[in-house]
């Protein structure tokens, strides 16, 4: 059982309440393969020398404050990166939020900032890690700055796929073209959403496929609409479902949600919370003339989840990352 995770939202003395602190640094959207190899790195270090895990990050996206464009949308939500650290064995979280006078400042007075709050023993960051005023500051700066402050920086290569390094850039693009099997590669964890179920237009049930509601936020990057084959977590049990992302247009439309048949369940899922993994899409939403034709698309959509949850099984036990 893992101890729970501590969380700050600014920056306190921390080198005189934790010992031996080993800080990983980054923005860490998605907490992708290459992510999860800073982190177990900086785990693992903190261990060897019986210290403590620390993730420095920002609440919000530096680009919101540095790129004209503003901030990408986040690939992962607070409660599913919170359970990917905890896992990975971080101990404690730090999170402020990234204002134009923190953009300000510069590489050296970033790497006086670390020594300051944390005194690390080690920061580990990965290869194309940047810092400081319009990210000027480079792992070797890091490293050649950081020595006179005793502190050893820790570089991870970037973990390549297909010869191309994974990022959070490269992921979103997948989640936009709803390519689940490549998201879930980069990830290294099946994509995950957490929400709590909502009232629809209790029609679901009548059709003979009660479907559990959620609510999509704006700010996540979403998959596109269409149906997927899922697994939810719910009561500590995993059960085989049927997603659908979407406005429901064969009955005018609604708000874009996310809705879920589970398979193998009778219960009252309202107000409760709910955890979703997407495992491969199966078509996009589309407009039906009668509700009959729905219903046999829906019969052949929930065969054909059940067939690609079989053919990904090997690839579900990862969802233990993100519980
Ligand atoms: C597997 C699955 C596939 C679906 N595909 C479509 C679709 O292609 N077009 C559509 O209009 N609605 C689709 N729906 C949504 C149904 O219209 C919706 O579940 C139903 O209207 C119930 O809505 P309610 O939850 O508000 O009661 C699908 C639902 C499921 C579970
Ligand atoms: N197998 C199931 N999958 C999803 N929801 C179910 C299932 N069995 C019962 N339910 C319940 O039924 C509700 C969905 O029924 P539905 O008629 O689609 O209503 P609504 O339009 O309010 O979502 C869920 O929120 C949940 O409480």
């Amino acid at each position: 059982m893992f101890s729970p995770m501590k969380t700050y939202h600014q920056l306190v003395d921390f080198a005189s309440k934790y010992k031996n602190i080993v800080v990983a640094l980054g923005m860490f959207d998605g907490l992708h393969i290459g992510h999860q190899k800073i982190i177990r790195t900086a785990a693992e270090q903190a261990n060897r020398i019986h210290g403590t895990t620390f993730v420095f990050s920002f609440t919000n996206h530096p680009r919101a404050i540095v790129d004209s464009l503003g901030a990408p949308r986040r690939i992962s939500s607070e409660q599913v990166s919170r359970r990917i650290l905890r896992n990975l064995g971080v101990d404690v979280l730090v999170e402020i939020p990234f204002t134009p006078a923190f953009a300000d400042t510069s590489p050296e007075e970033f790497i006086h900032l670390l020594y300051r709050y944390f005194s690390p023993q080690y920061v580990v960051v990965g290869e194309n890690y940047t810092f400081g005023r319009k990210g000027v500051g480079t792992p070797q700066l890091l490293r050649g700055i950081g020595r006179r402050y005793t502190i050893e920086t820790i570089v991870c290569a970037s973990v390549l796929y297909d010869n191309v390094p994974i990022s959070s850039t490269r992921i979103r693009t997948y989640i936009e073209q709803g390519d689940i099997t490549h998201v879930n590669e980069l990830l290294g964890y099946p994509f995950t959403m957490i929400g709590t179920v909502i009232h629809g237009q209790a029609r679901g049930r009548l059709l003979g496929f009660p479907t559990a509601n959620i609510a999509l936020f704006e700010f996540y990057e979403i998959l596109p609409n269409g149906v997927y084959a899922v697994t939810v977590l719910y009561h500590n049990h995993i059960y085989s479902a049927v997603a659908n992302i979407g406005n429901n247009p064969t009955f005018g439309s609604c708000d874009r949600r996310m809705e879920v048949h589970i398979m193998d369940f009778d219960g009252d899922l309202y107000g409760k919370k709910i955890l979703v993994s997407f495992h491969k899409r199966i078509r996009s939403e589309r407009r039906f003339d009668s509700v009959d034709e729905l219903i046999s698309q829906i019969k052949s959509d929930k065969e054909c989840a059940e067939r690609a949850l079989q053919e990904t099984f090997h690839l579900q036990e990862k969802i233990s990352m993100v519980i």
